[in-house]
């Protein structure tokens, strides 16, 4: 099986790329190396040298092309190749193709009844899911497997790389200029608490650091508003939540999912506060033996402050593919509202191991 990488050597893309190595993929496949930029150059893994990823007729002679190169990429070449007759399998990360009637939201662990039917019906284009909802459905799945979401409510705090490598240097170089404003006040142990939190709160507003890419200082602060607008006063990303949900789970009716998307100043990991009507009141226990043993990522967390604080955060979960589940208990509001927390790295089950997973379904079909 021929397989084209773009975008490799971008974030997502490095990433994917460390997961297959770990993983033995390559050991199943032919990999053909593309780049937008360095066609010519030498190709990763001694495979030969970079081919054009614009060049249609290159790309026609693959049986799948794997690409995190970016929406702008997966718009002007995917209806290129298809118009040409291209037969092969697309694996994107882009959101562009998501919710196009014959593309699969891919989330194997979740919803490999969805793509093993989709394959049998001969459709070819499997989409990676937003970070978001691909990890509240890798934390959650035992849930949704059992029927008992009524309707959901994500509350998010989501880390700089959702919007890109730039923005998580700039996060970093923001917190730096913070800290350079009152270093020398820290240094002093009785200094007043008052001025140093007034030097923090000028520096955050006077336009001194550097916001190029989030356009405003994220370190110190938090920016609850991702993506465009879209209808209803929802974000984009906060639309997707419902839509790109109901369709990894092929629901007739679709489950009501909505809520507030907050980027806050952590480097990778997302995390959400769930609330969750159940479809039926069912003892904690069980809700907890579900969730813990829905897929063997999905971490139950006890609901104390030792354990939340130790394994339900982004330090903890940082560069691991667990998608730790905790805080879960009834609400105040009736037995059949439940909260709960989790955490997940959006470059592994948020952006490249959906993909290649599916790499993976396809060269061992
Ligand atoms: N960031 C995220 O959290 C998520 C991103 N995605 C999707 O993945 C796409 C790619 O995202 P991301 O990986 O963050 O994008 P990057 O900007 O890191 O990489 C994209 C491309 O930029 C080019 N590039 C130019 N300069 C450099 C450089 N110095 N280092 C590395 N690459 C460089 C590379 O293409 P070339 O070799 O051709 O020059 C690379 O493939 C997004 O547009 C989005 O559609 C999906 C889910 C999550
Ligand atoms: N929008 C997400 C990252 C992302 O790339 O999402 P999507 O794959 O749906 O475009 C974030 O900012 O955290």
């Amino acid at each position: 099986m021929n397989v084209g990488i773009v975008g490799w050597r971008g974030m997502v893309g490095s990433v994917l790329m460390q997961r297959m190595q770990e993983e033995n993929d390559f050991a199943g496949i032919e990999p053909v190396f593309f780049s937008t930029s360095q066609a010519g150059g030498a190709a990763p893994m001694g495979a030969g040298t970079l081919k054009s990823a614009d060049d249609i007729n290159e790309l026609k002679k693959l049986d799948v092309i794997l690409t995190c190169q970016g929406g702008d990429y997966t718009k002007a070449v995917h209806p290129e190749l298809r118009k040409a007759g291209w037969k092969g399998y697309w694996i994107d990360a882009a959101s562009t193709l998501r919710m196009e009637k014959d593309a699969v939201i891919i989330l194997d662990p979740v919803n490999r009844n969805v793509i093993d039917k989709a394959l049998k019906n001969g459709q070819k284009d499997f989409i990676g899911g937003n970070c978001t909802v691909s990890l509240m459905l890798m934390a959650l799945g035992g849930l949704f497997r059992n029927n008992l979401v009524e309707w959901m409510t994500s509350m998010t705090y989501q880390a700089a790389s959702g919007a890109g490598a730039p923005n998580m240097r700039e996060l970093l170089s923001q917190m730096g200029a913070l800290y350079g404003t009152v270093d020398k006040e820290l240094a002093d142990p009785a200094s007043a608490i008052l001025e140093i939190d007034q030097k923090v709160t000028a520096a955050l507003r006077d336009g001194s650091l550097p916001t190029k890419e989030f356009g405003f200082p994220l370190a110190g602060n938090l920016l609850p508003w991702i993506d465009r607008e879209v209808e209803d006063g929802q974000s984009r990303e906060e639309w997707k939540g419902l839509v790109e949900t109901n369709k990894i789970l092929g629901t007739e009716k679709p489950i009501p999912i909505d809520g507030i998307c907050v980027r806050v100043s952590a480097m990778r990991c997302h995390s959400q506060a769930l609330t969750i009507k159940l479809t039926k009141d069912v003892p904690i226990a069980d809700l907890e033996a579900m969730i813990a043993n829905d897929n063997e990522w999905a971490e139950l967390v006890p609901n104390t402050k030792a354990e939340s604080l130790a394994k339900l955060t982004p330090a903890a979960v940082s560069g691991t593919l667990k998608t730790p589940v905790g805080r879960v208990r009834k609400m105040k509001m009736g037995p059949q509202y439940l909260s709960a927390f989790t955490c997940g790295d959006q470059l592994l089950w948020g952006a490249a191991e959906p993909l290649r997973r599916m790499v993976r379904i396809l060269s061992e079909k």
